[in-house]
């Protein structure tokens, strides 16, 4: 069985005893009483600058444990103070040892977006997403058949959030475009085989439209990547092993931060 195969069978067992625990009434109650969600198109494209999506990441399948990060809201707070746009939060349990109750604490302390990453299938999902506070909401093209796709991406907007519609192919950029995505994510990382090909969002950006905001995911080290990027035409970058290894979080965001407002971009950037 291919990996994402695996990881989103053991995420359906882990949602169907949630679904037990919490039926969708009670969660569509919940994300009435929930602040309304922010908007991420405004703060992942900034034609100055390159946004950076900081990770709270402990594990993966590809590298197995990476920090035992003891208090995710504070992480969280490091990568905003570093000058993250947004912060994402994985929140499978079996692989990425994230939870829903991380994704509670970095929305309680942080003021800048947040992203819901995992392996979401179902509008229930989508809704607990709300329910926890999530602005942005990751939808893997390669896990969805294109009718679920659209209609998770319309259910996504019509709660006010944002749909990160993440794709690692020609054919997946082009579905997500037509199931209505406004912020693909160009991943590097292939989901059925966890190889790296630091290329492919070079090669896949330029079939995104420039009113689209486009997202370099995985495997960005460090700040000439981030250069690398924006030459490319990234809005935005989203780092989770980098950061999460490093010894100074905070300082390793802003690093970041600054080679994506590098004053040699502003004449490969449209302004
Ligand atoms: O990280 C993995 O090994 C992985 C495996 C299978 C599905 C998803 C996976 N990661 C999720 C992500 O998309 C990354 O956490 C994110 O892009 C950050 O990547 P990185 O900076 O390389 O940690």
């Amino acid at each position: 069985m291919a990996v994402l195969d695996d990881i989103v069978a053991g995420v359906l067992e882990d949602l169907a005893e949630r679904k037990a625990r919490t039926p969708l009434d009670d969660l569509k109650e919940k994300a009435q009483r929930v602040p309304g969600a922010l908007d991420a198109v405004g703060r992942l494209k900034d034609p100055e600058a390159v946004a950076v999506i900081a990770e709270v990441k402990r594990s993966s399948p590809s590298k197995g444990s990476l920090a035992p990060i003891t208090d995710p809201a504070a992480l969280a707070v490091e990568y905003a103070r570093g000058g993250a746009a947004a912060i994402s939060v994985l929140t499978e349990q079996r692989r990425f040892s994230g939870s829903l109750a991380d994704l509670d604490d970095v929305r309680a302390r942080v003021d800048v977006p947040v992203l819901r990453k995992d392996f979401v299938v179902t509008p229930y999902q989508v809704w607990e997403a709300r329910a926890h506070g999530a602005d942005i909401v990751l939808l893997i093209v390669a896990a969805l058949e294109q009718t679920v796709l659209t209609s998770l991406i319309e259910r996504v907007h019509s709660l006010g959030m944002t749909a990160l519609v993440e794709a690692h192919d020609l054919e997946e950029v082009r579905r997500a475009l037509d199931a209505g995505a406004r912020v693909v994510g160009i991943n590097h990382r292939n989901l059925k085989t966890l190889e790296i090909d630091m290329t492919v969002f070079q090669r896949l950006a330029p079939y995104v439209p420039d009113d689209v905001v486009r997202i370099a995911e995985s495997g960005i080290g460090g700040p000439r990547d981030v250069m690398e990027m924006a030459r490319a035409g990234a809005d935005a970058v989203l780092v989770g092993e980098a950061l999460v290894t490093g010894e100074a979080p905070r300082a390793s965001v802003a690093d970041l931060v600054a080679a994506g407002a590098h004053p040699s971009l502003r004449s490969v950037r449209p302004s």
